[in-house]
This record gives structure tokens, sequence and C-alpha cells, in this order.
């Protein structure tokens, strides 16, 4: 659902949503932007429009929108937020922080924005249309209907499946932009030499396109080093195993929840040079991937629960940052920066990035939304 193939259809998507960010720095330029806000209702409104984009439109979309990334921002806090009934299960029932009791009231919330959703797209399906677009939720109420005997897929799949995109794709792609552009600004030769790049591959006088992102390797080697300092979960998503095992020599008992610390394994010295050092070179030089088969990179995680939105968040990583550096300069509002993270099940900056555009496009044209 997530391949090359599916996201080239949805392609127009979102160098819609791009553009309409653009725009809207333009407007900004000269004035302090707040970069992470900016590059989470970008992701938000691709994901969302390619979940359901041809289902809802207007300002019902932009109303929903605004309420989703309230219910978003309320999930990924209280997923990293220490939980006593972790460390004294004896206590669990009794949920003394409320931890439990919010989760399922957002859980409700995204309930009904589903259902609501997923009422609106069957009934432009009965009545014949396609609700001027496809979209994902349509694809996956078909898959539901045409029924696979041996795995089945239920109404309560299909939310679960919009939820984990949601939740999944957000915070991490636009927390990883953010932190991109920071280490950036404070290497401001880093950033030259992406803009060299951009130059020479795309030119003043045009907008990127994501066509132009395989042809980039030096801003690919600063997303994999990004990837690699501020890996956006820093403890990849909790893993349970169905059976005892044993791993490296230790016994994994049936049931336990497992943390793997990918954070520390990137800045393991006895792997990498200087590892606390922002190099992109390091990638050029190196033959690190992250597809999951080395245990010294694996961002994205490893095996059968790898991120199932690898190719759609290399995507949007190197077409935001390429976007960002092409379209703008950018100097900080304040003279220092602070680049330290705020840990919980998804690393974000401790600090938001506020920072300063100033076009640097031949023409004005470039920066209009059509
Ligand atoms: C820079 C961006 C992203 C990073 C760093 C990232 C990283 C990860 C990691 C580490 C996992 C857990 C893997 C494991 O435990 O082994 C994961 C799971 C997942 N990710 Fe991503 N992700 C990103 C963007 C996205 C996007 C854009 C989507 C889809 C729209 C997505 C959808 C998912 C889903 C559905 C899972 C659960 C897979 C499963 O449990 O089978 N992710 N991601």
């Amino acid at each position: 659902m997530l391949s090359s193939a599916t996201l080239d259809v949805f392609y127009d998507l979102r160098r819609r949503e791009f553009q309409r960010t653009v725009s809207y720095l333009y407007g900004q330029a000269g004035s302090p932007v707040n970069m992470g806000e900016q590059m989470f209702l970008t992701v938000m409104n691709v994901i969302t429009s390619m979940l359901w984009g041809g289902t809802v439109k207007g300002e019902e979309r932009a109303s929903l929108g605004a309420e989703f990334r309230q219910v978003v921002a309320e999930m990924t806090e209280l997923m990293g937020k220490p939980n006593i009934s972790d460390f004294f299960p004896g206590l669990a029932w009794f949920d003394l922080q409320g931890i439990r009791k919010r989760f399922g009231e957002c859980a409700m919330k995204f309930e009904g924005i589903f259902d609501s959703m997923i009422q609106q797209r069957m009934k432009i399906d009965k009545e014949g249309g396609n609700g001027g677009g496809k979209d994902f939720l349509q694809f996956l109420l078909k898959l539901k209907d045409e029924g696979d005997a041996k795995t089945p897929l239920t109404m309560n799949h299909v939310r679960a499946l919009l939820l984990d995109m949601v939740v999944g794709g957000t915070d991490t792609t636009s927390n990883t932009v953010e932190f991109a552009m920071a280490e950036m600004m404070n290497k401001p030769e880093v950033m030259r030499k992406a803009q060299q790049e951009l130059e020479v591959v795309v030119g003043r006088d045009k907008k990127v396109e994501e066509s132009h992102i395989g042809k980039l390797p030096y801003l690919y080697a600063v997303m994999k080093e990004v990837l690699r300092l501020h890996p956006a979960l820093p403890l990849l998503v909790p893993h349970c195993p169905s059976e005892s095992c044993v791993v490296g020599g230790y016994t994994i008992p049936k049931g336990a929840r497992v943390f793997v610390n990918v954070w520390a394994i990137h800045r393991d010295p006895s792997i990498w040079k200087s590892p606390l050092e922002f190099d992109p070179e390091r990638f050029l030089r190196g033959t690190w991937d992250y597809s999951g088969n080395d245990f010294s990179y694996f961002p994205f995680g490893s095996g059968r629960r790898i991120c199932a939105g690898v190719a759609m968040a290399e995507r949007m990583v190197m077409f935001s940052l390429a976007t960002l550096l092409h379209s703008f300069d950018w100097k900080l509002r304040e003279e220092k920066l602070d680049l330290s993270e705020k840990f919980g099940i998804v690393l974000k900056k401790k600090m938001p990035l506020v920072a300063i555009p100033t076009p640097r496009l031949s023409h004005p044209a470039l920066y209009e939304y059509e």
C-alpha cells in the first residue's frame, strides 16, 4: 500500500501541499517561523489527504486537520510519559496518573473521526461516484469488501491502519526535518554544500520536484546522518516475543516488553568515529543503509516489523529538505542554537527551531500556489 508505485500515484498531492507551504513561507519572508510547526502541518496535510483527500474537501478538511493535530499531539505525549504502572504492575488497575483514561479518550476521538470518514466514503461509493479522487480509504474499503478468507480485513483493521499511518508518519517525519535544518544551521558549510548541489541539479529558475531526489547524494547523506544522530523513535517501538527465546545469550521470556536502544547504538564509539559530530560525509565514505540488515545503523527498525513507511518517509524528508533549502536562505532568530533533545517514544527538539527565511529563487512566480 505504501509501495513506490502507489506513492507515484499520489505525487501531485504531495507537490501541492509542499507548494502551499513554500507560498506561506514566502509571505513570511524576513519574519521568524516555527519550523517544526510548519513541517508538522505539511506532513499531516499530505498524509490525511492521501488517506481521505477524495472523501472530504475544503473547509471540512481544514477543520478536521486541526482536530487531528491536537489528538495526535496528545497521543504521542501520552505514549512517552513515564507510567508508574510500568514499574509497579500491581498498581496498573488504579491508573494513578490517569494515563489509561486519557488514552481511551484519544482513541474514542480517533474512532469518531475515522467512522465519519468511512461513512462518507461508503456513501460516495454507493452513489457510484469516486468523490473526485482516489484515496487510501477507498482502497482499504475495497480490500475489506473483496475479502480474503485466510486474512479477512475487518472494519477495526481499517481503523487501526488509518491510525498507524497518521500517528506513525507525522511526528517522525516532521521532527527529522526540524533536526536536519537545525544541524545544518549549526554547520553552515553543510547547508551551503547542500544548496550548491541543488543549484546544479535543479537550478534557481526551477522548483524542486521529487524526480530530483535521486540525484542529490549529498542531501541524502545529510538525511542519513540526521537519522543516525536523532533517530525519530530512539527505542524503536516496544517488541514482545510470542515465545520465550534466547538472544545473544540472554533469555527473553514470552510476553516481556523489549526496547532496542537504537539511539545509543548510533552513538557507540566502537562503531562510529567522532560519534557526536554531525558529519554527513561519513555516509559518502561508508556504506551504511537503513534496510534493517546492519545492526549498527537501523533508524527504521529491522525485520518483519520494520517501518512500513520507509519509502514514503524517504521521499517526504528529502522533498521537504530540498524544497526548504532550494527556495530559501535561512538564518536564526537567536544567536545561539539549542540542539538538545527531548526524549519520549518520539524524539523531539527540546527547544523549537525558529528561523527566518529569505527567498532565493529567480522569480516570484515560483512561490505561487496554484
Ligand atoms: C523519518 C520518518 C520515520 C521514521 C524514522 C520511522 C521509524 C519507524 C520505526 C523505528 C518503526 C518501528 C520498527 C521496529 O520496531 O522495528 C516504525 C514503524 C512504523 N512506521 Fe515508521 N518511521 C517514519 C515514517 C513513517 C511514515 C511516513 C509512515 C506511513 C505513513 C510510517 C508508518 C509506520 C508504521 C505503519 C509502522 C508500524 C509497522 C509494524 O509494526 O509492522 N512511518 N517506523
